[in-house]
């Protein structure tokens, strides 16, 4: 099937409904030549006032039904554009954090979701829907004379090859425009990010120049590809009426031949509209078309991924024992991978640390202990299952994590702190803040946990936003809490209460996995692994590395000596 990811029960039933009512349309549009073939071959010879008045009411009534359900028709393609709207909205959210949609933002998707539900109302969609009938028009006219019947089939297959040509030649400007538009997207993103960085360095011309050049491209490509559809749209609108010309005439001489009626010209004139229009028309939309395609091929593709994850089975909760099998992860485009057949046991309870150069891929260690990334090659396993057989929702309820850049979500403390969970109770939370010491950081807040955050909300510093987040990674106390850098932004206070954090965890029988260069987080981890060029190079005591720190390493950044042992 076309897009099996994308068209579910509700919207097939939809389309079915939709293409229904396309049928009906087009067997109620045979109306006005049938009507032409009986005012001009009937009424006019008989010169029969009463039939004109009986045919115009029932032609009449013909069109008044067909201008319902035309209305019908245009309220349920709507209903179908919404419901697939959201429906594939809601999942595209999920497969882009199930983060198995690689180089597919979700904003990108939801874009180009927007712009094929804006299709669904085109008059191209109407030519898509009204093509399967052409042939049906096309047997009428031939069923009324061949010769006519020829001409027809003759311009639909010009029309055909003119369609082969046009997408032959939007191939290319096509393809390339998106490919621009998307890099000044991501453009435009990160500049917004680095906003103030930018302002203060004062870049902006340099960035605003470098977004220019990459738009310009973008545009150019697009104005490429609208030239040539305005060219082959402009000669196909041309066959279409030399074609419909042609009928007139060639009817007019088959008349004289005495093989036709006048009535028949017309009517086979209003038919071939019929069978030429959509053609037409596609030919017209054509670019608009390949461009919706192109979308949801690509949305397609990123709810492929959701589908295999949702049928995962709910595994008992774990203990927390966390195993790298020959574990591999190589970024997507990515020369060599960044993490280079990893193996290593954590038992449950127990708390590491890992230090290393900068680059090292201690960060995407991380990511992929906390399941935030899936090995290229090799398994990591919760307890004795794969992380892949975990349904991700469960898993994440056992996991907690405290990224390295850290940005809170929209909403209030609470919010974030309960990870958006509608059903959690005030008692979780302030446990949870309780665990992580913050409740007094809390407090000093305007509103407390009631004062909004994330974009909009309440600015914080950095390492207010990290005590934040480490009270959203131990939230209801998860078997495995990842943390990476969770001492990058903090003070003294912080550090303390973060290390009390750990010893609690741990306590607890949660594991731990910590990343750090910073050597107070040291006191209360089991073993520190030493991490170079995507392998762990070393492992070590908690004893044997402290007793290898230097005065002043103890006091602050540690040295790659430290753990290394050289
Ligand atoms: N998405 C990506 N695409 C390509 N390369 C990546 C990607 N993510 C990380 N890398 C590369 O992987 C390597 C390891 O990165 P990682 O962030 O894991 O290092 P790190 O040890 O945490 O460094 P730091 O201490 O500076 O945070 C780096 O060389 C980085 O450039």
């Amino acid at each position: 099937m076309l897009f099996p990811n994308l068209i579910n029960r509700s919207v097939s039933f939809g389309l079915i409904i939709v293409g229904a009512l396309t049928f009906v349309l087009n067997l109620l549009a045979l109306v006005l030549p049938v009507y032409m073939l009986q005012v001009y071959d009937r009424v006019l010879p008989s010169s029969s006032l009463p039939t004109l008045i009986y045919l115009t009411l029932i032609a009449v009534m013909i069109l008044g039904v067909l201008g319902v359900i035309e209305g019908i028709r245009q309220i349920a393609v709507q209903r179908v554009g919404a419901g697939l709207e959201v429906n594939v909205g809601q999942r595209l959210l999920a497969a882009s954090f199930s983060g198995r949609s690689p180089g597919q933002d979700a904003a990108s998707l939801l874009r180009d979701l927007a712009q094929a539900r804006s299709f669904f109302s085109s008059p191209v969609f109407s030519a898509l829907l009204d093509a399967p009938f052409v042939p049906l028009f096309l047997f009428i006219v031939f069923m009324i004379h061949s010769v006519l019947g020829s001409l027809v089939l003759l311009g639909i297959c010009i029309l055909l090859i003119v369609t082969l040509l046009n997408q032959w030649s939007l191939n290319r400007p096509q393809r390339q425009s998106s490919e621009a538009a998307a890099v000044a997207g991501n453009l435009v993103m990160a500049f917004t990010r680095s906003g103030e960085a930018m302002r203060s360095m004062g870049m902006s011309n340099h960035a605003i120049s470098i977004w220019g050049h990459v738009t310009a491209n973008a545009l150019n490509a697009q104005d490429k590809a609208t030239r040539s559809n305005a060219f082959f749209s402009g000669f196909s609108r041309f066959i279409r009426l030399v074609v419909q010309m042609g009928i007139l005439g060639l009817g007019a001489y088959l008349v004289l031949k005495q093989e036709m009626t006048a009535g028949m010209i017309f009517a086979t004139s209003l038919v071939a509209a019929r069978a030429l229009g959509p053609v037409d028309n596609l030919i017209a939309g054509w670019k608009g078309l390949l461009q919706t395609l192109m979308s949801l091929r690509k949305i397609d593709n990123a709810l492929h991924s959701v589908k295999d994850e949702a049928e995962k089975l709910q595994l008992p909760v774990p203990e927390g024992n966390v195993t790298f099998e020959k574990v591999v992860y190589a970024p997507a485009g990515a020369a060599e991978p960044t993490i280079k057949g990893v193996s290593l046991p954590v038992e449950a309870g127990e708390a590491i640390c890992i230090v290393g150069p900068s680059g090292a891929g201690k960060s995407t260690f991380a990511k992929l202990a906390a399941g935030a990334l899936k090995p290229s090659h090799g398994v990591i396993r919760l307890d004795n299952s794969d992380f892949q057989n975990w349904d991700p929702v469960d898993r994440g309820r056992h996991t907690g994590y405290l990224p390295q850049d850290v940005e809170l979500l929209p909403g209030t403390i609470a919010q974030n702190i309960a990870r958006l969970d509608p059903t959690a109770t005030s008692e979780e939370i302030v446990a949870a803040a309780q665990l992580a010491g913050v409740m007094d950081l809390v407090k000093k807040l305007p509103n407390g946990f009631d004062t909004g955050v994330g974009p909009g909300g309440l600015p914080l510093s950095g390492g207010q936003r990290q005590r934040i987040a480490l009270a959203r990674a131990v939230f209801r106390l998860p078997r495995l809490v990842v943390l990476d850098e969770p001492n990058s932004h903090l003070d003294s206070e912080g550090e303390m209460a973060l290390n009390h954090t750990i010893g609690q965890l741990k306590k607890a029988g949660a594991t731990v996995i910590v990343v750090s260069q910073r050597s107070g987080v040291l006191q209360c981890v089991d073993r520190i692994l030493f991490m170079r060029d995507g392998q762990i190079a070393a492992s070590q005591s908690r004893e044997e590395a402290l007793a290898r720190l230097t005065p002043a390493q103890r006091a602050g950044d540690m040295m790659p000596r430290a753990a290394t042992g050289a």
